[in-house]
């Protein structure tokens, strides 16, 4: 396994990536000479007796007659390695096996790169060690990566595997905002400072923020909330990282599907001493049961709208309770920043509710923010701005791929170099 490959095949155009969570694999394939999204797919609730792959194959290869249409595999998928080798029995089933001759690379998404990796990595055994290393400041994320790359490698020995961190684009953010105020010798003996996480779609989706205004990304200032099932906020002045809400861990900030984000740390002494929690149940209880979860009981924001319009109050509390939060980090972003030119809503919940995008700015016309209600109710994949045109700040959805941002820094750091 040492011998690993650092350069792509000759000739080979495509890249597989890989975006393996604590409990699903997104995936897609790309040819990176122009062909575009060639297949992608989804394995959801990986461990559970209702594990599902939804697989998208190329256009007319689908075995249906239909163009580009979905295929399923329903049933217990026991983890990521079972997950990995279905998506690689799918892609054969297109032609596009881990053994064709056209495939470059695989690309993997690794939540935690610690201060070492700042930059796309060639993954080797070193690399390996490395990421293994920072698996207890990303206890739900670095192990699922890691069973990524460990099954790629075995299932593709031929090809370049590239780790692609989302602490990365955070790198840049200033001393001042990257430390917390916990006494110095001991943060650094422990590596304790904020790193951040979802970076390469803060910076995916910052450019494209800055391509949607018609500006250069040196000249604009944005505030982006990326609202997934992993939640955080970013400020990016010209194309910079310069503050984000998560730290260590993904743990900080946002309100989240599971996670609490910000609390108290007096909550887990309080804890520990009065409940008498142990630190691994206050762990599960703040990573796993807390967030709209801990809230209401579901942390699907399409299920908390709808109990909202039958009158549910815990669920209308758990969306208060989110949507103050993100209006407190647009207001503390805004001024970080001193001159904003677009806030960008991004990922699942950024990108279609719509209640949530207007609930988080109300009342902040002051500081040039709206929402222009028919705007916001318009439903699509494109980048779109929806504030009213006369804003003083955009405001703008810009649909977030991480994958295809993942593809790219993958082939250039490792594809064949005439092609590129
Ligand atoms: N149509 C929708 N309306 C409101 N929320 C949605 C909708 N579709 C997806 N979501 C939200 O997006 C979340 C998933 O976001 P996603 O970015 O895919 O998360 P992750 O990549 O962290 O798994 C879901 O849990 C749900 O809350
Ligand atoms: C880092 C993180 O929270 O990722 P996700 O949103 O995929 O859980
Ligand atoms: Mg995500």
């Amino acid at each position: 396994m040492s011998a690993t490959p650092t350069t792509a095949p000759a000739g080979a155009t495509r890249v597989l990536v890989l975006n393996s969570g604590s409990s699903s694999v997104k995936y897609q394939l790309l040819d990176m000479a122009g062909g575009g999204r060639l297949a992608s797919g989804l394995v959801e609730r990986i461990g559970e007796q209702t594990s599902r792959l939804a697989h998208t194959p190329p256009a007319g290869r689908d075995g249906t007659g239909q163009e580009g249409g979905e295929r399923t595999r329903e049933g217990r998928i026991a983890d990521h390695e079972a997950a990995l080798k279905a998506v690689a029995e799918e892609l054969a089933a297109d032609g596009l096996g881990l053994d064709s001759p056209e495939l470059a690379a695989i690309g993997h998404r690794v939540v935690h790169g610690g201060r070492r990796f700042t930059e796309p990595t060639v993954i080797d055994d070193a690399v390996l060690a490395e990421i293994e290393r920072l698996v207890p400041l990303a206890p739900l994320h670095n192990p699922a990566n890691l069973t990524g790359i460990r099954t790629a490698r075995a299932l593709g020995p031929h090809l370049p595997q590239v780790a692609v961190f989302d602490t990365a684009f955070h790198t840049t953010i200033p001393e001042p905002a990257a430390r917390y105020a916990i006494e110095k010798e001991t943060a650094d003996a422990h590596r304790i400072r904020r790193y951040g996480f979802h970076g390469t779609s803060h910076a995916y989706v910052s450019r494209r923020t800055a391509e949607l205004l018609g500006r250069d990304p040196s000249e604009v200032n944005v505030i982006v909330l990326h609202l997934g099932n992993g939640a955080s906020a970013s400020a990016v002045r010209g194309g910079v990282c310069v503050e984000t809400s998560m730290g260590l861990t993904p743990l900080e900030g946002l309100v989240m599907g599971t996670r609490s984000g910000d609390t108290d740390p007096a909550v887990i002494f309080h804890l520990a001493r009065v409940a008498g929690m142990s630190v691994d149940e206050i762990d599960t209880l703040l990573n796993r049961r807390s967030g709209l979860t801990g809230l209401c009981g579901d942390n699907d924001m399409r299920e908390i709208r709808r109990r909202i319009e039958e009158g549910d109050e815990a669920a209308r509390l758990a969306f208060e309770v989110y949507t103050h939060r993100l209006k407190k980090y647009v207001g503390a972003y805004y001024a970080v920043l001193g001159r904003v030119d677009a806030v960008t809503f991004t990922a699942g919940v950024g990108e279609n509710a719509a209640e949530v995008r207007a609930a988080a700015l109300e009342g902040l016309e002051g500081l040039g923010l709206s929402v222009d209600p028919g705007r916001n109710g318009v439903r699509g994949r494109e980048p779109r701005l929806i504030s009213p045109g006369d804003a003083r700040v955009a405001v703008a959805v810009v649909p977030t791929d991480e994958e295809l941002e993942i593809a790219r820094q993958t082939y250039a750091l490792v594809g064949a170099a005439e092609a590129a």
